[in-house]
């Protein structure tokens, strides 16, 4: 028996509907499979437990988690009770970042049973890696001053190490691919770290001269996600453009709803983390229609990271036919409930 040590944080909102219903449909697999179990352990760390205790998650937090193979988490952010920049930093990205969850992988491809809103898209495949430790979301900066004189600073910081590591990361998954590698910048406007991050690109790609490459603009390629997504394989970009290009990959899909993601550690010294693309969508909780599929498609990137890629698949050829069933979420055009969707993938996995 394989047993994987699963570190639940539901979170804030939807989190908290979403991955219970995920994780029903990993113990259906463990079921069907035989020789896998999750052994979950359920952390309550989210805004509520902020309102409570004065922090996101107590002092040993990270110490709690480390102990396990992986921590499967849902969404942090409720803005009625903190700001997001206290939740975000004080658990998602401190995770991420203490624990060397470098890369942010978040695949945005075409899935049966779902219109892509865009009028007449041909097959994409796109995979975004996105730096997941620095860039944009440096907690370096700081305020000074106040009223009319008052001065902020946001550093990015852009490391060699840091750079180099995603690049080759992308590089790597694009050989897997057999496919191409664009890199994501704005060196056109960013003096420093854009210029940077495209010599660096360019020693990067001079290491596999196999794999065609491309650099766009971050402006232009936002664009050709809408207008020729068939033409991206891999997309590299820093962790701001990542996340903006996530979410744009996640509607052309149909919806930000269905968008899985992996945080994952590459040394082997912390867990990876497991959570969907999206928010805890303060404007839908507590309704029970929030679409579960972004939540149990992040469980197959959980599979496969595990080296369970088949029962990985017999996840998501049960998301595609419970979806050409027309068992969708109001997001995706239908009437369904979060239950209904997990309830249709569950007996599809079953059959
Ligand atoms: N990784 C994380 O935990 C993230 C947390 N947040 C936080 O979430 C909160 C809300 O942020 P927003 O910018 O509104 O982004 P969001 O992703 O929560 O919501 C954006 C829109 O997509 C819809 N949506 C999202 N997930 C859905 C689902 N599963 N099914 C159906 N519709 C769905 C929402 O209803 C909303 O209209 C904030 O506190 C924000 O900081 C936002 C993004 C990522
Ligand atoms: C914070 C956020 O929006 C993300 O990681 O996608
Ligand atoms: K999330
Ligand atoms: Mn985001």
């Amino acid at each position: 028996m394989k047993n994987i040590q699963l570190a639940v944080i539901p979170g804030d909102g939807i989190g908290k509907e979403v991955v219970p219903e995920a994780l029903r449909v990993l113990d259906t697999l463990s079921e069907v499979h035989g020789g896998l179990k999750f052994d979950a352990i359920h952390y309550p760390w989210s805004s509520d437990y902020y309102a409570e205790h004065g922090e996101m998650m107590p002092k040993d937090g990270l110490d709690q988690l480390r102990q396990s193979d992986a921590i499967f988490l849902g969404a942090i952010g409720d803005p009625s009770i903190v700001a997001d920049h206290i939740s975000l930093n004080g658990l998602l990205l401190k995770i991420r970042r203490e624990f060397e969850q470098v890369i942010n992988v978040r695949p945005a491809k075409q899935i049966k049973g779902i219109v892509s809103p865009l009028g007449n898209p041909r097959d994409f495949d796109i995979m975004i890696v996105r730096e997941n430790s620095e860039g944009e979301y440096s907690s370096s900066g700081g305020r000074v001053h106040n009223g009319e004189d008052e001065i902020v600073i946001q550093n990015a910081v852009f490391t060699k190490k840091g750079v180099s590591r995603v690049m080759e990361y992308a590089f790597q998954l694009a050989e897997q691919r057999s496919g191409h590698v664009t890199s994501a910048t704005k060196s056109n406007g960013i003096v420093h770290s854009m210029p940077f991050w495209d010599e660096v690109f360019s020693e990067v790609s001079e290491k596999h001269s196999n794999i065609p490459t491309n650099s766009e603009h971050i402006d232009a390629l936002s664009a050709f996600f809408v207008t020729k997504p068939h033409t991206l394989d891999v997309v590299v970009a820093s962790n701001l453009f990542g996340d903006i290009l996530s979410d744009l990959g996640a509607a052309i899909m149909g919806s930000i709803g269905i968008a899985p993601a992996g945080n994952i550690n590459l040394n082997g010294k912390y867990p990876s983390m497991f959570e969907p693309v999206h928010g805890s969508a303060p404007d839908i909780y507590g309704k029970g229609i929030a679409n579960p599929i972004g939540q149990i498609w992040t469980a197959k990137m959980m599979l496969d990271h595990f080296g369970e890629p088949e029962m990985g698949n017999v996840l998501l050829e049960a998301i595609e036919s419970s979806l050409e069933a027309g068992i969708k979420t109001a997001d995706i055009g239908g009437h369904s409930n979060t239950k209904e969707v997990t309830d249709a993938i569950i007996a599809r996995i079953k059959k």
